[in-house]
């Protein structure tokens, strides 16, 4: 079922200045600050050879992400993405393997304008999976 490793996802205090840790200091490109006021996050992301890394801080009162970074003060890895050929046939198969799809489990569009999903981490060895539509 599972694709590509799209991204594996950071949360951060202060885009900004993660954003100059890659640039800077590791000589990554990072992409501009893209706001996803739907998913209560601004992201940047980190072109690999191989894979990306998104950077993500708190957008809002209501940022999915704040409660994360309260336990994680300095940031941390937040979740992995992988892409599926048809993310309405997975996420029925996982609910069908009683794992908890996070939301009513329609797909939202995410950061690279396809369908996403979330899976709950307690269900998926205490990780955050974000699934993709290839
Ligand atoms: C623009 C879209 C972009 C893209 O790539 O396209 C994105 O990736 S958007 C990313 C931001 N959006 C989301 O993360 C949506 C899905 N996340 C959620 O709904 C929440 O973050 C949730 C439900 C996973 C956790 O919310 P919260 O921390 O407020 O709830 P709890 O404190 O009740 O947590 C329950 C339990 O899970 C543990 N937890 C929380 N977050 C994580 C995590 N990232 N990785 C692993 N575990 C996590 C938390 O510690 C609690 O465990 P417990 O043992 O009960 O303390
Ligand atoms: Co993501």
């Amino acid at each position: 079922m599972l694709g590509r490793l799209n991204h594996v996802a950071i949360a951060v205090p202060d885009l900004a200045r993660g954003t100059e840790v890659y640039r800077s200091m590791l000589g990554a490109t990072v992409s501009a600050p893209q706001a996803e006021p739907a998913h209560g996050v601004t992201v940047v992301f980190v072109e690999l050879p191989n894979t990306k890394i998104e950077l993500l801080e708190p957008l809002g009162e209501n940022s999915p992400i704040r409660a994360f970074l309260e336990k994680n003060p300095a940031g941390g890895i937040h979740h992995v993405c992988y892409e599926v050929a048809d993310i309405l046939a997975a996420r029925d198969h996982l609910k069908a393997e009683g794992a908890r799809v996070l939301g009513d489990g329609t797909p939202k569009i995410g950061a690279h304008g396809k369908p996403v999903l979330f899976l709950h981490p307690k269900d998926f060895c205490g990780t955050l999976v974000e699934l993709e539509q290839a």
